[in-house]
C-alpha cells in the first residue's frame, strides 16, 4: 500500500486559471464511477495533486436508542466504557505522535481529556444506578460534565469542547461508528469532507493534505478562503462527496484540479505525473499600476501572523485585510491585550512605512468565536456579526483597539483599522469615534452589504477608508448562503447587480476623496481586477499567491481599457454575459495561461 501511496501522491503548487466555473454534473452520482471518470465543482484554490482519499467524518450526533442493561450485564458494560475511553486516549496519543505544530498539540490536549477518569466514572455510575446503555450513557455524562466546567467557569469552561471532542470518540466506538473529524495518517492524502469548519480548516497540514474537496461551501465560504491561503488546491460544492460510501470512498485514488474546478477518480499514471510537475507562482515586479502608469496599490489578506512573512517575499506593497478572528478560532475566552497585541505587532513589523490594514474580529456566521457570539442564533448570516457584536460585547472591541493601539506604538507601519459588516452611517461614527479615543487615526469600514454600498458616499464622511468584502455584499446581494453548495452558482462576482455596488461605492468614496479597495475573493482574479480597476477602486487585496498574475494583467491594460470594460461589464445583464464580454477583450489572460 506504502508502495502505491509513494509513486501516486503528487501535488503541484499554484496554477493559474479560471476558478468560480460551475459544472454541469456536480450534484448526483449514482452509479459507481468508472475509472477515469471526471466529475465538476467549483474551483476555489489553484494547482493540481492526485492521491489516495481520506474521508473527514461527520459529526454522528447523539447514539441511537438502544434497550437499558441487564442487571447481570451492567458490570461488564461499564467495564466497555473505561475501555473506550483508554482506546480514545491512545489514539490521539499515536496521532498527535504523527504530526506536528498546532495540531499535534491539540491531539495531544485532547488525549489527556481522554485520559481524565471525570467523564468516565460519571458515564459509568449511570450505567450502573440507571442502567443507562454505554454510549447514551457517555453522552448523557458529557452533558453534565460540560455544565459543572460552564459554572466552575475559567479554564475549566474553555475545555467544553474537547469534552465534547472526547464524547463524540468514545460513543462512535462503543457504537461500531467512525471517529468523526479530519483523518489523521502518516501518509499524505486527499481530502473529502461534507463540509469542513473553518477551525479545522486552518489546522490542516499542507504536507500530508494534497487537495482538498468538499460536498457543501461555495468560492467565497472561509474553508475556500483558507484552502487558499494555504495553498492547498481545493474543489467545493462537488455533491458526490457527500456519500461516504459513494464515489469518493475512502483509499481511491483522485486527482483534484482546483484550477479548472474538477477531480478524477482513478486517473491514469501519466494524468498523475502531469499534476506532479511544478509550476511556478507569478511574482509581481513593482507597485501595481496599469499599462499608462494609474496606480493601483495591489496589497494581501492575511489570516495569522505567519502569513505576514509570506505576503512581504510575495511582493504584497502591505496588508490589505488582516482577518483577525483567524488567529482566535478555537479559543473560548477572549485573548488578553498584551497577547493580541504581540500577534498584531508580528505583523505591523514586517511591514515599515507600509500599509496594514487591521479588520476588527469579524465573529458570527461560520466564523463563531465563544467568547463573543451566541451559537445558537437561527439565521447567524443575518444575526450579531462582524461590528454588530460590540451590542453584546462592547469590552472586546474595546480591547481589542488597545491591542492595536498598543502594537502599533514602537513600528514604523501605517495602522489602518476597519471594521466589518457596517451597516449603517451611525454605525460608522460611533466606530471612527472611537478608534479616535485609542488613538487609531485611519478608521475605515468594510462595505459588504448592501446598505453600506449604497449610503457610501455617507459612510465616507465620517471613516477615512473603505474596503469592500465582496464575498459577503455577494451573499447579500443575491441572498444566497455563501456556505451552501448547492448555491455557488449564485455566488457569481460577475454578476451585474454586484458591480454596481461597487461601483456605487466607489462613487461615495470618491465624492468625499477617500480610498476605496476591495479585499474579498474577487481581487485576486485578474480579469475582475482590470474591471475593479474601471469602477474605481484604488487598491486590491488578495491571497499573496494571485499577487503576480494580477499584477501582470493590470500592467498590460491601460486605464481607458479598464473603464470600458467595467462599464460593458456593468451594463450586462448577466454574470455570465458581464464575464464573456470582458474576457474576449483581454487577449493576455489566454497569453499568460489565465
Ligand atoms: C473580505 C471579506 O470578509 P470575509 O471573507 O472574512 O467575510 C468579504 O466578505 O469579502
Ligand atoms: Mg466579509
Amino acid at each position: 500500500m506504502r508502495a502505491r501511496f509513494a509513486r501516486n501522491c503528487a501535488a503541484q503548487g499554484h496554477e493559474a486559471g479560471t476558478m468560480w466555473r460551475m459544472g454541469d454534473d456536480s450534484w448526483s452520482h449514482p452509479d459507481p464511477l468508472p475509472a477515469g471518470r471526471l466529475l465538476r465543482g467549483v474551483g476555489v484554490s489553484p494547482g493540481r495533486a492526485a492521491g489516495p482519499i481520506a474521508r473527514a467524518r461527520p459529526q454522528a450526533g447523539p447514539p441511537p436508542t438502544a434497550p437499558d442493561v441487564a442487571e447481570d450485564r451492567v458490570e461488564h458494560e461499564a467495564a466497555r466504557v473505561r475501555r473506550a475511553a483508554r482506546w480514545v486516549a491512545a489514539t490521539l496519543r499515536a496521532d498527535a505522535a504523527t504530526v506536528a505544530g498546532e495540531r499535534r498539540e491539540l491531539l495531544e490536549a485532547t488525549a489527556q481529556m481522554a485520559a481524565d477518569p471525570t467523564l468516565v466514572t460519571s458515564a459509568q455510575e449511570l450505567v450502573r444506578t440507571q442502567r443507562t446503555p454505554p454510549a447514551l450513557a457517555v453522552w448523557q455524562a458529557a452533558d453534565q460534565v460540560i455544565a459543572r466546567f460552564g459554572e466552575i467557569g475559567g479554564y475549566l469552561a474553555a475545555r467544553a469542547r474537547d469534552v465534547e471532542d472526547v464524547r463524540d470518540r468514545i460513543v462512535a466506538h462503543l457504537s461500531g461508528r467512525p471517529v468523526p473529524g479530519v483523518p489523521v495518517h502518516d501518509h499524505p492524502f486527499v481530502l473529502v469532507a461534507l463540509d469542513l469548519a473553518p477551525s479545522e480548516t486552518a489546522l490542516l497540514d499542507p504536507a500530508k493534505v494534497l487537495a482538498l474537496v468538499t460536498a457543501e461551501g461555495g468560492p467565497t465560504s472561509h474553508t475556500a478562503i483558507l484552502a487558499r491561503d494555504l495553498g492547498i488546491p481545493a474543489v467545493v460544492g462537488l455533491g458526490a462527496a457527500a456519500a461516504w460510501d459513494g464515489e469518493l470512498s475512502e483509499g481511491r485514488m483522485l486527482l483534484v484540479d482546483g484550477s479548472a474546478g474538477t477531480v478524477e477518480v482513478d486517473p491514469s499514471p501519466e494524468s498523475v505525473e502531469v499534476a506532479a510537475r511544478p509550476s511556478e507562482v507569478r511574482a509581481p515586479t513593482g507597485p501595481g499600476r496599469t499599462q499608462d502608469g494609474h496606480r493601483v496599490e495591489l496589497l494581501a489578506n492575511i489570516g495569522d501572523p505567519s502569513g505576514a512573512a509570506e505576503a512581504a517575499q510575495a511582493g504584497a506593497e502591505g496588508i490589505g485585510l488582516f482577518r483577525t478572528e483567524f488567529c482566535f478560532l478555537d479559543r473560548t475566552s477572549e485573548p488578553s491585550v498584551a497577547e493580541q497585541a504581540e500577534a498584531y505587532r508580528q505583523v505591523l513589523e514586517r511591514f515599515p512605512h507600509k500599509k496594514v490594514v487591521i479588520r476588527t474580529l469579524d465573529a458570527g456566521s461560520d466564523k463563531p468565536l465563544p467568547f463573543v457570539t451566541n451559537a445558537r442564533e437561527t439565521n447567524p448570516a443575518l444575526g450579531l456579526r462582524g461590528l454588530r457584536t460590540a451590542r453584546i460585547a462592547p469590552q472586546v472591541l474595546e480591547n481589542q483597539l488597545a491591542a492595536i493601539a498598543e502594537a502599533g506604538q514602537g513600528t514604523d507601519a501605517e495602522v489602518w483599522v476597519m471594521a466589518p459588516m457596517v451597516s449603517t452611517v451611525t454605525e460608522a461614527e460611533d466606530f471612527v469615534a472611537l478608534c479616535e479615543r485609542h488613538g487609531l487615526p485611519q478608521a475605515g469600514v468594510m462595505i459588504e452589504v448592501p446598505s453600506a454600498a449604497m449610503m457610501a458616499g455617507q459612510l465616507l464622511s465620517r471613516a477615512t477608508f473603505a474596503s469592500l468584502g465582496t464575498n459577503d455584499l455577494i451573499q447579500y446581494t443575491l441572498a444566497a448562503d455563501r456556505q451552501l453548495g448547492s448555491l455557488a452558482d449564485l455566488s457569481d462576482p460577475w454578476h451585474p447587480a454586484v458591480l454596481r455596488l461597487i461601483e456605487a461605492s466607489c462613487q461615495g468614496g470618491a465624492q468625499q476623496g477617500r480610498p476605496v479597495g476591495v479585499c474579498g475573493e474577487m481581487a485576486a482574479a485578474p480579469a475582475l481586477a482590470v474591471v475593479l480597476v474601471g469602477l474605481g477602486v484604488t487598491s486590491l487585496s488578495m491571497t499573496p499567491r494571485a499577487l503576480g498574475d494580477v499584477a501582470a494583467v493590470l500592467s498590460d491594460t491601460d486605464f481607458p481599457t479598464c473603464l470600458r470594460l467595467a462599464r460593458l461589464a456593468a451594463d450586462a445583464e448577466t454574470a455570465e454575459e458581464a464575464r464573456m464580454r470582458v474576457r474576449s477583450e483581454l487577449p493576455v489572460l489566454r497569453e499568460l495561461g489565465l
